[in-house]
């Protein structure tokens, strides 16, 4: 097993509240995985710690072999759940931005992925709808050549149809030494793209598996057996 992301004994507290709990988990490379589980279970405090902007307490994080810093930053490409860039910026100023700032930023693809979601490149962001923000921001994070993508909700306010254009995008933007981490409670639009799903609970992981393994052993959807295992 090629192993790209480890947690060890991972721990993460909000002051005196426990949020992720003694996790461990070995995510392969080249794969797209789930990280699915209810409201407050600790999928995006998981992210930002991947991310390298949320300290742990306590165990160990590995992303392709090397603690998280500077030298991991280099190589994870990460959505955050809200959209960061100033309202005034126009598109093409963001692409300046990320073509400054990361070396493995590729200009055409971004180009290319923008103009066919019909994204005029001198529209201001203030003037984008949410979902188009989104999708702004989608398409200059997956226009890195990264090893691992983290992915917050990447999809929650874009609509059905450029859901699917968006996965296609993600689908055909990393490569076999990459992996994509994504975060959603759009488990039926994403599921048809996924390799594994880790469910969490809690801050703790219920099961990690191959979704071809769960999809022969309990012959249902991953979105029914999210709503199994997480009935209220
Ligand atoms: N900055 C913070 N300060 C205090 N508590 C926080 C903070 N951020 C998150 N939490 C708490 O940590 C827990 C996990 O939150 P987190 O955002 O990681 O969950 P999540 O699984 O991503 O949830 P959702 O599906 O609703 O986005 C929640 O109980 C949340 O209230």
């Amino acid at each position: 097993m090629d192993v790209l992301v480890e947690c060890k004994g991972l721990k993460k507290s909000y002051g005196k509240i426990p949020v992720i709990k003694e996790l461990d988990l070995s995510l392969e490379r080249g794969r797209i995985i789930g990280i699915l589980g209810p409201n407050g279970s600790g999928k995006t405090t998981l992210i930002k710690i991947l991310a390298g902007i949320l300290n742990k307490n306590a165990g160990e994080v590995t992303i392709s072999g090397k603690s998280i810093g500077i030298e991991t930053k280099k190589i994870v490409s990460y959505l955050p759940e809200r959209t960061y860039f100033s309202p005034n910026m126009r598109v093409k100023d963001t692409i300046n931005f990320f073509a400054d700032f990361y070396e493995d930023f590729r200009r055409d693809r971004a180009e290319q992925m923008l103009e066919s979601l019909n994204i005029s490149k001198n529209s201001k962001i203030k003037q984008l709808s949410k979902g188009t923000r989104e999708k702004v921001q989608l398409v200059l994070v997956m226009s890195r050549e990264a090893e691992v993508y983290l992915l917050d909700e990447p999809m929650g306010g874009v609509d059905p149809a450029a859901r699917d254009y968006i996965l296609k995008t993600i689908l055909t933007n990393y490569n076999e030494n990459a992996s994509v981490i994504i975060t959603t409670h759009l488990i039926s639009d994403v599921e048809k793209v996924l390799d594994d799903v880790v469910f969490i609970k809690n801050g703790e992981i219920v099961f990690h598996k191959d979704v071809d393994v769960i999809r022969e052993e309990k012959n249902m959807s991953i979105d029914s057996l999210f709503r199994e295992v997480f009935a209220c």
